[in-house]
């Protein structure tokens, strides 16, 4: 099997240690599945391109991201979905959008502490050349 399906099988397994770890923490239990369209008629009508941790996980499996930042931009999305469908000063709002930056430096923050630059670096140019 070749170098570059190495890297790219460690950063699947880097990646799924981090997404598990998000996803376990019950701080951030309404990012784990998708919002529930039942519940929340309009959602789609305001959030274009729904995220969410377990979406985020298959995709892993999927192969669909070659580097961190692949990965991060996901995890963003989930923010920014957040920010932008509970964006009034009631306590409810105030309480999702709080969650959900403590989300994204949560993410930024694992990814840091436990990813080599060189490895990412090596991920980029991966991705840059396919
Ligand atoms: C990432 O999660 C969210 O953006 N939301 C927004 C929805 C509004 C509110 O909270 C959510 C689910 C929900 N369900 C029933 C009634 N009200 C709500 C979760």
């Amino acid at each position: 099997i070749s170098q570059e399906e190495n890297t790219l099988r460690e950063l699947r397994i880097f990646l799924r240690d981090i997404c598990a770890k998000l996803a376990r923490n019950k701080q951030f239990f309404m990012f784990t599945k998708p919002v529930d369209i039942e519940e929340v008629p309009d959602y789609l009508e305001i959030i274009k391109e729904p995220m969410d941790l377990e979406t985020v996980m298959s995709k892993i499996d999927k192969h669909c991201y070659i580097c961190a930042r692949d990965f991060l931009d996901d995890i963003d999305l989930i923010v920014r979905n957040a920010l932008e469908y509970n964006p009034d000063k009631s306590a409810e709002d105030k309480h999702i959008r709080h969650r959900a930056c403590s989300l994204r430096d949560k993410a930024y923050a694992f990814i840091k502490a436990e990813m080599d630059s060189d490895f990412e670096d090596t991920c980029r140019d991966i991705r840059d050349k396919r």
